[in-house]
């Protein structure tokens, strides 16, 4: 399978965010206002990776149904609940990208592009070579999208899911894997419903994990596993409760997601160990069949056993296979048979397999188990012990291990709403929402990590946002206390959350000049975002007012210093013309180009040379002349070069 990319690069790189950024909006806010439309809307930007399954296919002329390739995306814009063909044509032109109609509950405008893979795929024809692709393409475009969906055959959905879960290392963007059981585009398919769910949610909903929404629930992608051929709620997550239910409103349970502690970036694990295998125990199963199975290459074994985790205790001999394995260095991890639950060594024949050196998997699925075994075993930093060590840790909420943490379950919530006489629980809901971000915040303004710590015990969710949409980690970049930012950003709060005005935390930093939290957000992931025009207006406007710091906050930050504004005047031009000598020369220090020219033809050095700056003169590179004899022999300077 490869891109049979019906998108290209620039149609969402920064280029592209370039063609609608402040001047476009500018205009389109005024040309609005006079045709009594409402101004642009809150936007999310969604990259849809569509690699088959039977949403998208079609029946040919045996009435069987086959991926039909380059018709998604032409079908979906012609579908008025798929695409608003007229909100999208006024922003974007007729080949922009597809756009949700609005909402009444949702009020955020959801824009998304295809990516249509080739061959589109029957899901049973999915290989580790598609996981790797696709992780790769979510890598790459991973700065220029809200969130990601994953258009799937629902046949090995899960264990896409799982493997994803495991090579999309320190994630911080909503991954949404969903498919269907009929074809969207027939008459009572639930993969309408199901896109539908998943765009908005990818869009709208900072929930850092790989997911799978189908029915009606968003669920732990690696808790999953496909459990009916016919029902539209194919999918079940036996062990760990949905992540959020989709009703009238999407009803999100923010303390159920699992958040990465690290501080480092988003970054894809592209190496697969093929050599695994899954192994189901089966009464009389046969010593030779065991031992066939268990010889080299393999080096990994998922195993299948009874109820709680149990071998039958009369088969000395494969218990044997199983401990000479275990020895060679190959990992067995043990896993039950049951849809629901997982292994505990309450009973002797649980207990055989843990002499022979087999590794408990708890309660994983065998879809987890196993393409966390694959990733595992290639992790080649990591020794035998660790290894094994690393299938029985929750890494990526894959599995509980004993007695989950125990959260003092809203007491703290519990308690107030006691005597306000709340009772109920949306009542309770609502006051978590509100007193959680108050608390947080006010901890993080006191410098209290200790409060922080036992906030997040009560059952805050260290990302809730307040009423402005505001995190904890806002207000830290602002406050400028690095250890405050570095403690939450341990406790897994978010570096992409943009508050009401569309500020993550990185522009507030950059906002208050803190370098050191600039680098420390850099460091776990964070971007700059949006229109690259605004943030050249930002820089030029810190030029003329001689704001060196700013200008090295923008620096620090990632920014081009070259970026222009909307005149296609760059920071040198304003420095050039109001003569801040340290900022032309730490501009041109840092890699600004000096020769490019603005709206009117203008490079800075002839700004500087207007407005007789001569000491800004002498390190601005002369403009090489444009001369040009006129009829009457005059020699003029021509526009531009
Ligand atoms: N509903 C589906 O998508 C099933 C299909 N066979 C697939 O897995 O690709």
């Amino acid at each position: 399978m490869s891109r049979a990319s019906t998108i290209t690069k620039d149609d969402f790189s920064d280029n592209h965010v370039n063609s609608y950024d402040t001047g476009d909006h500018e205009t389109r806010m005024r040309r609005n206002k006079s045709v009594g439309q409402l101004p642009m809307e809150n936007e999310g930007r969604v990259l849809v990776l569509y690699t088959g399954g039977t949403i998208g296919m079609t029946r040919n002329e045996s009435g069987v149904l086959v991926p039909t390739a380059n018709a998604f995306v032409k079908n979906l814009r012609k579908y008025p609940h798929m695409h608003d063909r007229k909100y999208a044509e006024e922003r974007f032109g007729a080949m922009g990208p597809l756009v949700l109609p609005n909402t009444n509950i949702q009020n955020r405008r959801v824009i998304y592009n295809v990516l249509e893979y080739s061959p589109l795929r029957d899901s049973s024809n999915m290989t580790i070579d598609d996981w790797i692709l696709i992780a790769s393409d979510i890598e790459e475009s991973y700065e220029y999208f809200d969130g990601f969906v994953v258009l799937h055959g629902t046949d090995t959905l899960s264990y896409t899911a799982s493997a994803l879960s495991f090579m999309l290392e320190s994630l911080g963007k909503t991954v949404v894997i969903t498919g269907s059981q009929l074809p969207i585009f027939d008459t009572r398919s639930d993969g309408l419903d199901n896109f539908l769910a998943s765009l908005v949610i990818a869009a709208s909903y900072n929930i850092p994990e790989v997911c799978v929404f189908f029915g009606t629930h968003l669920m732990r992608g690696n808790r999953t596993s496909k459990v009916s051929t016919a029902s539209f709620e194919a999918f079940h997550s036996p062990n760990s409760p949905p992540l959020a239910d989709a009703g009238i409103e999407i009803q999100v349970d923010y303390r159920a997601i699992f958040r990465p502690c690290t501080l480092e970036k988003f970054h894809v694990h592209t190496m697969l160990n093929r050599n695994v295998g899954l192994l189901r125990l089966f009464p009389s199963i046969t010593c030779d069949l065991v031992k066939a199975f268990l010889q080299p290459p393999i080096e990994g074994v998922v195993l299948q056993s009874y109820g709680a985790g149990n071998m039958p205790s009369n088969r000395a001999d494969i218990v044997e296979e199983f401990r000479k394995a275990t020895d060679r260095g190959v990992i067995i991890v043990n896993i039950t048979q049951c849809t629901e639950g997982g292994v505990s060594h309450i009973y002797e024949t649980g207990k055989l397999l843990l002499e022979a050196g087999v590794t408990s998997g708890f309660d994983m699925t065998p879809e987890a188990a196993l393409a966390k075994l694959s990733y595992v075993l290639s992790k080649t930093e990591w020794d035998t012990e660790t290894k094994r060590s690393m299938m029985q840790t929750s890494i990526r909420g894959e599995l509980t291990a004993g007695r989950p943490p125990t959260l003092q379950d809203w007491d703290l919530v519990d308690a107030v709403a006691r005597s306000l006489h709340l009772s109920s629980p949306d009542e309770l809901q609502e006051l978590g929402s509100v007193l959680f971000p108050a608390m947080l915040n006010a901890a993080v303004v006191n410098h209290d990590v200790q409060k922080l710590e036992s906030l997040k015990g009560y059952g805050a969710d260290i990302s809730q946002t307040n009423a402005d949409r505001r995190t904890a980690l806002h207000i830290a970049c602002c406050e400028g206390d690095l250890r405050v930012v570095r403690y939450l950003l341990k406790m897994g709060a978010n570096v992409h959350m943009q508050d009401r005005f569309g500020h993550t935390p990185l522009t507030d930093a950059i906002d208050n000049d803190r370098h050191d939290i600039i680098k420390l957000l850099l460091q776990c992931g964070a971007h700059l975002h949006g229109s690259a025009r605004l943030i050249g207006d930002e820089m030029c406007i810190a030029a003329a007012a001689g704001n060196l710091t700013r200008i090295c906050s923008f620096h620090i930050a990632g920014a081009d210093l070259s970026q222009e504004n909307v005149s296609r005047r760059t920071a040198l031009h304003f420095a050039a013309l109001h003569n801040h000598i340290p900022i032309i020369e730490f501009l041109l220090n840092n890699g600004a180009d000096p020769n490019l020219t603005d709206m009117l033809g203008h490079t800075p050095s002839d700004l500087a040379e207007l407005v007789g700056a001569t000491n800004a003169l002498k390190l601005l590179p002369a403009r090489k002349l444009n001369l040009k004899q006129n009829s009457t022999g005059e020699i003029t300077r021509g526009q531009g070069d």
